[in-house]
């Protein structure tokens, strides 16, 4: 880990409760097994895509070595997923209390946000889930697990803390870390990343954040909802550039709203150290100056994959500064090793390392022929609204030539939407011109994460717009909007003709 960054490490405070998850992910204590004479599996790595194939292959009844050189549970649990979305609903509470006049609710004046306590309140959630990932757990599972940082000495045997560990198979699952990106002063300054935010223990009263893409937009947001002046930097125009622009700009509305600066189309970006500790940032953004002074620096522009002191090149396994290469199957230049989740893939989510770690095991074990490309992988962006997406954008059906409807259902239209009080956003639909296929679907919500499973259920099992009209949905709920689609989907096959004979119907039957 590199030292130039702000706070000590993941693990710091030293509390109970960072003590306690250090207790299952990484105890002080743990003696690494006798390897055994040969591995049906070696995982490299312990996050969640090597999680799930260790844990997978040895319920399969294979001989299983789990590799680990920090935490057992990666990023997701100690410095990704879980400690963000925990921060995130502390950050939601304070923005219910701000809102709560508009319910009729008057809270006193003199309310504060005790930033120390939610950070707390993280680090014993986290520190609860921890079991869950343990060093104990996996080992109980029948897996010798190995703390030590894995490397390949040839295509067969993988040397980790003094011992060698042959192998039949191998998967690589050593994740990404934050990329440091070539801005200048950044090396002179010490900055935070997603290792080190999750440690601070006192709220930043100005914070610049670096990147509006999910990490940047979900911290920039709920920090600015805990009170601290949030300027976010990003060179393209808006924020989660990936994203349908009419999604991104009702997040945007949103996050400036809380109070968030955005500094886009950013140029001549430079960082400096100032007084006390303090860091300079200067950058022109829409043809304006900015030359603020901040208390911390948060950088959130991308992942750089883990592909160093791997000995790649001695097991023959070819890897670009994007990540290791591997075809449909998973499988790398090495046939025998296999790669999952942030290490070979551009979708960087949790799920998403589970389903190809689960592809990992069929193909490497089972001589299986599964394929990553035909997983239908959603996502969400934790934002305050939620903004989440299956499939294809709309300007991905252009590039690509396909044909499509799209159906969009706005939430001011829907009732519980109203009565939430949550009429900024939408349910959209693309369906492939002339069917009912869905090709992708945008969701902007404040339980968007929640409300695209149904859509992604639809596209796994290729179940139509049509077919979804047809299922019941409770009322009043938000899910009503997906339903609504289909109906309007429905609308679209009365042609004037069908229309015309109907009411020639009724007539003779009135
Ligand atoms: C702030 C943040 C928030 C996020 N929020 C979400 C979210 O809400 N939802 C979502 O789906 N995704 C989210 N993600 C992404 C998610 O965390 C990752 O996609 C996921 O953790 C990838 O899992 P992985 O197993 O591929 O890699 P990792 O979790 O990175 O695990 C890799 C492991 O390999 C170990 N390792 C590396 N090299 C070696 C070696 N040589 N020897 C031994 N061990 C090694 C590392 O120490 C690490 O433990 C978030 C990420 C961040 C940073
Ligand atoms: N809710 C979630 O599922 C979730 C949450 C957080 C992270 N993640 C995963 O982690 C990955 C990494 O997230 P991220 O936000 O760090 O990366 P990202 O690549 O998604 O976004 C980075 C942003 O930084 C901008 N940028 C790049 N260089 C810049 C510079 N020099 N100055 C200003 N802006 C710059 C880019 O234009 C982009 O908008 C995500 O792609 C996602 O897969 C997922």
């Amino acid at each position: 880990m590199s030292d130039n960054r702000k706070g000590n490490t993941m693990i710091s405070p030293w509390d109970a409760y960072n003590q306690e998850l250090v207790f299952h992910v990484r105890p002080p204590d743990w003696k690494n097994p006798k390897p055994a004479s040969r591995y049906n599996l070696v995982v490299i790595g312990a996050g969640t895509a090597g999680l799930v194939c260790a844990a997978g292959a040895a319920g399969l009844g294979a001989k299983v070595a789990l590799v680990e050189r920090h935490l057992m549970g990666g990023d997701c649990l100690n410095a990704g997923c879980v400690p963000s979305k925990a921060l995130i609903r502390a950050a939601r509470a304070a923005a219910a209390v701000r809102d709560a006049g508009a319910f009729g609710v008057h809270v006193p004046e003199g309310v504060s946000i005790d930033f120390g306590q939610a950070m707390e309140r993280m680090r014993r959630l986290r520190a609860s889930i921890a079991p869950h990932d343990s060093v104990r757990r996996f080992a109980e599972l029948g897996i010798d697990v190995f703390i030590g940082e894995g490397r390949f000495v040839d295509a067969d045997t993988l040397a980790v803390a003094g011992e060698r560990l042959a192998f039949r198979k191998a998967v690589i699952a050593t994740g990404a870390r934050a990329s440091a990106p070539p801005i200048e002063g950044l090396d002179q300054i010490s900055y935070l990343t997603n290792e080190t935010v999750f440690s601070l223990t006192e709220l930043p009263r100005r914070l610049a954040v670096i990147g509006a893409g999910p990490i940047g937009c979900e911290m920039a947001q709920a920090f600015a909802r805990f009170g601290a002046e949030v300027f976010l930097v990003e060179t393209l125009h808006g924020i989660l550039p990936r994203e349908d622009t009419d999604a991104s700009g009702i997040v945007l509305e949103s996050m400036l709203k809380d109070g968030v600066k955005l500094l886009c189309c950013g140029k001549e970006l430079k960082l400096a150290k100032a007084d006390g500790d303090k860091i300079r940032l200067t950058v022109k953004s829409h043809g304006k100056g900015y030359d603020e002074v901040v208390d911390q620096l948060l950088v959130a522009v991308g992942r750089a994959p883990n592909v160093e002191n791997l000995g790649l090149d001695a097991a023959g396994v070819a890897f670009t500064q994007k990540g290791v290469q591997v075809n449909d199957r998973l499988q790398t230049s090495q046939p025998n090793i296999f790669a999952a989740g942030d290490i070979c893939s551009p979708y960087q989510f949790t799920h998403a390392a589970d389903f190809m770690a689960r592809i990992v095991i069929r193909n490497a074990l089972f001589f299986g022929r599964a394929k990553a490309g035909a997983l239908t992988i959603p996502w969400c962006t934790y934002t305050e609204p939620e903004i989440a997406h299956v499939g294809l954008y709309e300007k991905q059906t252009r590039e690509q030539g396909i044909p499509v409807e799209t159906f969009t259902r706005e939430f001011r239209e829907v009732d519980r939407a109203i009565l939430e009080g949550r009429t900024n956003g939408f349910a959209r639909v693309h369906v492939r011109k002339g069917t009912d296929k869905i090709i992708g679907a945008t969701i902007v919500a404040s339980n968007a994460g929640d409300l695209i499973s149904e859509i992604t259920l639809a596209m796994t099992h290729k179940l139509g717009l049509k077919r979804i009209a047809d299922a019941i949905h409770p009322y009043p709920t938000q899910a009503e909007s997906i339903r609504q689609l289909g109906d309007a989907y429905n609308r679209t096959r009365l042609t004037p003709f069908a229309k015309s004979l109907f009411s020639k119907l009724m007539v003779w039957r009135r």
